[in-house]
């Protein structure tokens, strides 16, 4: 088969060569490898031509954006107008279904490029569907106690997660932050983000951060499809996390050596209508109690399967 476009995709180990006529390619497949994808056949894999590819989908997670120079007003508009006018180019030259650029924040001249295996297959290959866990409470609540035995859980049961765990990420992605308010807010947009691409990648993700502004947790949640972001509250009274201090960090903090640390000097903002509470001094509180609620609400929610 030759495909007139320059962008391919395939699955299972594809012979790609360049054709000596003109920029086309050609590409051999292997039917049998491509089963574990639970598609009727190869063709289902096979490149879509570039004019299909340029569906513009990049209004995702930000209220306003520009087609080809033209405002889309993401407020006055529900999700399924935007997907038409950033598919059809009904903001910009109307039929066409390519070169529709689009701006987001400082991102100029953009194009969402949709690749031929998507999510559904995905969540097939790991009969499970994607979404974020995000796991909130002051420092010492246990959040990362409760991730990792959560994640332990679910790989016992064969399901795939990962932790994204605040005080790790501040050790790479984000060191450049402080704990200052904004920086706490740019903290979490980027695990939020990143967070996305785990749910999007079939893979259940577990974010433990403080994450004190209610704001800035519902900035993430309104990044992701209804039902797939699951706010777990650890509720534990101040008191008790600083009888804790396993880090001697709020020692420090009320000695006044660590200035804004949260809970001292800071605020949390505790979610009010969040979807799962992980309550201190509950009946079953120990962490893989706690853990076990948790996979009690996914399986209930039908995460632990694909279809
Ligand atoms: N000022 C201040 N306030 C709160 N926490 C502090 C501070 N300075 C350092 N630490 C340590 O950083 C960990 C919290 O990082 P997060 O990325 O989860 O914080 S936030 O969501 O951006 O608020 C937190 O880890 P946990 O104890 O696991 O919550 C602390 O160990
Ligand atoms: N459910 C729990 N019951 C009792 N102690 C806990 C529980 N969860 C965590 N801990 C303890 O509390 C301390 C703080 O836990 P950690 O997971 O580091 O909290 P965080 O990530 O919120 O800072 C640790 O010493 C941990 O062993």
């Amino acid at each position: 088969m030759v495909l007139d476009t320059m962008a391919m995709v395939t699955v299972g180990r594809p012979h790609l060569r360049s054709c000596s006529s003109g920029s086309a390619l050609r590409l051999e497949r292997h039917p049998p490898m491509l089963g574990f994808l639970g598609l009727k056949n190869a063709d289902s894999v096979v490149m879509l031509r570039s004019r299909d590819l340029l569906q513009m989908k990049a209004v995702e997670g930000s209220k306003s954006a520009s087609v080809n120079g033209m405002s889309v007003d993401g407020d006055d508009k529900n999700p399924a107008e935007l997907d038409e006018i950033m598919s059809n180019g009904n903001a910009g030259k109307k039929g066409r279904h390519f070169g529709q650029l689009s701006t987001l924040g400082n991102s100029t001249n953009i194009l969402w490029h949709k690749c031929a295996v998507g999510k559904d297959d995905r969540q097939k290959l790991l009969d499970q569907k994607g979404c974020v866990i995000w796991i909130t409470g002051l420092s010492g609540s246990g959040k990362s106690t409760v991730a990792c035995a959560l994640s332990k859980i679910l790989h016992q049961r064969g399901k795939l997660s990962y932790v994204l765990d605040g005080d790790n990420l501040r050790h790479g992605l984000n060191k450049d932050l402080s704990f200052k308010s904004e920086d706490r807010a740019e903290n979490i947009r980027r695990v939020g983000e990143v967070a996305k691409l785990f749910a999007d990648a079939g893979v259940i993700c577990i974010a433990s951060l403080i994450s004190p502004f209610k704001r800035d947790r519902d900035a993430c949640r309104a990044l992701l499809p209804d039902g797939d972001f699951i706010e777990v509250f650890m509720n534990v009274p101040l008191q008790i996390c600083e009888e804790r201090d396993p880090k001697g960090l709020y020692k420090l903090a009320r000695a006044g050596k660590i200035k804004g640390f949260t809970g001292i000097d800071d605020p949390y903002e505790a979610p009010l209508n969040n979807e799962i509470v992980l309550k201190y001094g509950d009946p079953c509180s120990s962490p893989v109690e706690m853990a076990e609620k948790v996979v009690f609400y996914l399986e209930e929610k039908g995460y632990l399967q694909a279809e």
